[in-house]
């Protein structure tokens, strides 16, 4: 994760678009007086919950299908949360690994009892297939042996799901530099933090180096908040909710922006308050009060990443 937190502080640095005000992060340190409103994982009792190894399986489906749900304007992450909890209730092999190889578009839309195509639907169903395939080949079809293999540690967590898994690869090219987000998988390792309560499968030693997940509803509400600032292109483009192209600078800044914003919230919580608090903790919080705000306007990019 010190990759994601360095070179998202390389685009901050060089950014064209977006900028990362100081004056706004002091406000809303200010403004929460170093409380970060607690919001607890699965405020909305949407999630499947076992407290055994099908949990960790249920979340690593939901993370690898955690992307692009706003081509749709009815489908939203809830829906993809309580779809694979109901299809998981009804019948516990649905995620196997060999069925996870096998699903069709139309099975999967069935499953969320959706009534169209889903938004980049093959794409979707080659990422079950791949997640299916290479749990099998190296994990003993297991999502709770991959988590297991790492030893408690987030941040092999997300190095070793990358190496495996194509499809969690979340990296791109700015100014000639690669730089790393790796949204989804670090949301796996949250998510288990969150579902197991930081024990068990969710035990991670190491859970304060995760960030922020760079998808498109934070970097949203940073900028209503005042810590991102738009050029006035940027704006009007997100504003008449025209398609940013995945991989523009504009696309690499929003998301990397939101990442370094975050971390030196963090930094000034701790210097004005002595507490040490979880960039997992500021992105519940950060993300739970933009999706009750439907009305945000947010960059539209089409990616499996987030
Ligand atoms: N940064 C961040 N992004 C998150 C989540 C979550 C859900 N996390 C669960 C964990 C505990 C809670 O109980 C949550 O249920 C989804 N997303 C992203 O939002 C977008 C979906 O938006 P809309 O189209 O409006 O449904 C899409 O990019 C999706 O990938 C998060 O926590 N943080």
């Amino acid at each position: 994760m010190e990759q994601v937190k360095s070179t998202a502080a390389f685009v901050a640095n060089c950014s064209s678009h977006v900028v990362v005000d100081s004056a706004g992060i002091e406000r809303v340190v200010e403004n929460i007086q170093d409380k970060i409103p607690k919001i607890e994982w699965d405020f909305e009792g949407i999630h499947y919950f076992d407290d055994g190894p099908l949990t960790v399986q249920y979340l690593f489906v939901l993370d690898t299908l955690n992307f692009c749900f706003w081509p749709d304007k009815d489908l939203s992450y809830d829906d993809l949360a309580s779809g694979l909890k109901e299809a998981l209730q009804n019948d516990k092999s649905v995620f196997d690994a060999d069925r996870l190889q096998k699903f069709t578009g139309l099975q999967l839309r069935n499953l969320l009892k959706w009534p169209r195509p889903l938004p980049l639907e093959d794409e979707r169903i080659r990422l079950l297939h791949e997640v299916g395939f290479e749990l099998e080949r190296s994990f003993g079809g297991k999502a709770s042996k991959l988590v297991q293999s790492c030893g408690k540690s987030a941040a092999k967590l997300v190095a070793t799901i990358a190496s495996h898994f194509p499809g969690f690869r979340d990296h791109s090219v700015y100014k000639g530099h690669q730089i790393f987000l790796y949204k989804r998988a670090q949301i796996f390792a949250a998510d288990l933090y969150g579902a197991f309560k930081g024990q068990g499968y969710g035990e991670f030693n190491d859970i304060s180096s995760v960030t922020i997940f760079a998808d498109y509803i934070v970097p949203a509400m940073l900028q209503k908040l005042g810590v991102l600032k738009y050029s006035s292109t940027l704006a009007s483009i997100i504003e008449s909710n025209n398609e940013i192209v995945s991989g523009s600078e504009e696309e690499v800044e929003l998301r990397a922006c939101s990442i370094y914003a975050v971390e030196k919230m963090r930094d000034l919580i701790t210097v004005k308050s002595g507490k040490q608090v979880l960039s997992v903790e500021l992105d519940l919080w950060l993300w739970a009060y933009g999706v009750q705000n439907p009305s945000l306007p947010h960059h539209r990019t089409l990616s499996i990443y987030y």
